[in-house]
């Protein structure tokens, strides 16, 4: 990404801006951009809250942040630039009548208003009525929706109904920050520009494939949010679904926006329900306890701040997924993700077969599959591991199990890896939606998404402990062990 064409400057609202995505996602990004020399020269950011603040404080709180989570990132003469941008209106969003308060700062006139909903999708029609009946809009304005959007399909439908009357479908744009980062749209590239795997990428070939999303943090004060939504609607509603569909979906006729939200919509109606008759032998649920982290302790999800101590919300989650199409008929997907996990790690493993027949008995008395690894983060790339010949002149060939490594950072050291939320806040900016959702795909993912958490309400099935600094609970393990598999560790 190099600065090019002139894009006509934005005021960029973000309502929500004292919360944990503003300060450790949004706030970082547009940072890093100002860095980049990526922002117009008189874009203007706006932090819309519910707080007592001021601009300066809100400066001062936006500077804690990068500190925070940037520190040696941060140079003077970049902070100040990005700073003199900033500035807060204190507005509940639940109060229609603070909406024209808006007024005071937006300049809709000279300037494109942008809209970054980053607060509880509970809030979503509040701020759509809000800003129609204080009349701010115009054509141009935009609004970018934060994931999920609502609760079910249900509450996901009504809040794409009450869009719908204030913006036109080419002002909206549903973020899923996963589709900005380089790794996810790098398996367009490895998937359908390389032969290699065209004729390998189906059931006579691969055995299985896992999709692992961990996070070490918990849910960092987010209580009221989190324990609304769980990780199933929190990650795999939107970010795991994202990763399967670009991992599972046909090739696309062209990379047009509608190309590709077709095919997604296609592998998602082909995902096989799951109901409460299979729900606990196709998923697991989890919740942390206390534990430790990198030698660190950390509190359980119920001793969290403002827990409430019955709360059986799950902070991990763990499917097997079955694909209903001719191309992934018995390949199992597994796909895990959660909080409070060793580390942090966001990983494809795309497991071969094995070969029929073994002639290589003296090294392996079962040779080891092929696997491809694409590693999302951190270091982002792709392994894949293959059998070679140890060098040497013994009578006999023996093997060894070897890594092919592409080290994004290494093999492109001239290039910037851009975060996914910088990338998609410039193109919001910007006025380019092909990188973001369609409303169809989001609705067909609560479909399927209903329907296993309509199954674990039936079943009453309670989210199994596991102490902080573990991948889940053992029952995760059990998953594949069933199936003669294991997780990638
Ligand atoms: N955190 C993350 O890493 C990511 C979050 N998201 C999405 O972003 C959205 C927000 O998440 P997150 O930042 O974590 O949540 P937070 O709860 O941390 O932030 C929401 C902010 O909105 C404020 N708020 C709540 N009610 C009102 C109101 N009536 N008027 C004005 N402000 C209000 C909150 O204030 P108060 O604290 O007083 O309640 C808080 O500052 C969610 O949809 C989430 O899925 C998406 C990707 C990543
Ligand atoms: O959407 C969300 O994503 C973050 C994780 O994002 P990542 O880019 O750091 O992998 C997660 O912490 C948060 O709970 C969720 O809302």
């Amino acid at each position: 990404m190099t600065r090019n064409d002139y894009f006509k400057p934005c005021d960029l609202v973000i309502y929500g801006a004292l919360g944990d995505l503003s300060k450790r996602k949004l706030l970082i990004s547009l940072y890093r951009l100002e860095k980049h020399d990526l922002l117009e020269a008189d874009t203007r950011i706006i932090g819309v809250d519910r707080l007592d603040e001021t601009s300066t404080s809100f400066i001062e709180i936006a500077q804690q942040s990068l500190q925070a989570f940037l520190n040696h990132e941060i140079d003077q003469n970049i902070w100040q630039r990005f700073s003199q941008r900033l500035s807060y209106l204190k507005i509940d969003l639940t109060q229609p009548e603070q909406y024209h308060l808006l007024h005071s700062v937006v300049d809709a006139s000279s300037r494109v208003m942008v809209n970054y909903f980053a607060v509880s999708p509970f809030l979503f029609k509040n701020i759509c009525k809000g800003l129609q009946s204080c009349g701010i809009l115009n054509a141009e304005s935009r609004m970018v929706m934060e994931k999920p959007i609502g609760y079910d399909l249900k509450s996901s439908k009504e809040i794409n109904d009450v869009v719908a009357d204030v913006f036109h479908e080419d002002q909206v744009y549903r973020i899923d920050h996963y589709l900005g980062k380089e790794t996810v749209l790098n398996l367009l590239a490895l998937r359908f520009a390389n032969s290699l795997f065209y004729t390998s990428w189906n059931h006579n070939t691969i055995d299985h494939i896992q999709i692992t999303v961990g996070e070490d943090i918990g849910i960092e004060g987010r209580w009221d949010y989190f324990d609304k939504t769980g990780q199933l609607r929190d990650m795999l509603q939107n970010h795991l679904l994202q990763i399967l569909t670009f991992v599972t979906m046909e090739p696309p006729a062209d990379l047009s926006a509608e190309s590709i939200h077709m095919e997604k919509i296609k592998l998602l109606k082909a995902l096989r329900p799951i109901t409460y008759l299979n729900v606990e032998e196709k998923t697991v649920r989890g919740q942390y306890t206390a534990g430790y982290i990198k030698g660190q302790s950390v509190p359980g999800y119920l001793e969290e701040e403002g827990a409430n101590t019955n709360s059986t919300t799950e902070s991990f989650v763990a499917i097997r997924v079955d694909i209903d199409n001719w191309r992934w008929s018995g390949v199992p997907v597994y796909m895990r993700s959660g909080k409070r996990m060793p580390n942090k790690r966001t990983e494809i493993v795309i497991n071969f077969k094995n070969l029929p027949h073994n002639i290589f008995k003296d090294s392996f008395h079962e040779l080891p599959a092929n696997k491809l690894v694409i590693h999302l983060q951190p270091n982002e790339g792709v392994d894949v591991m293959v059998l070679n010949k140890i060098p040497g002149i013994d009578g006999l060939i023996k093997l060894q199990q070897t890594k092919l490594d592409l080290s994004f950072s290494e093999t492109f050291k001239k290039s910037r890896i851009f975060g996914g939320y910088e990338k998609l806040i410039l193109e919001a900016l910007r006025g380019n939606n092909t990188l973001f959702l369609s409303r169809e795909e989001i609705e067909q993912a609560w479909t399927w998404v209903d329907s296993i958490q309509e199954a674990w309400q039936h079943n009453h099935t309670p989210p199994k402990p596991y102490p902080a600094g573990n991948w889940g609970p053992v029952a995760s393990v059990a998953l594949l062990a069933r199936d003669g598999r294991a997780w990638e560790e």
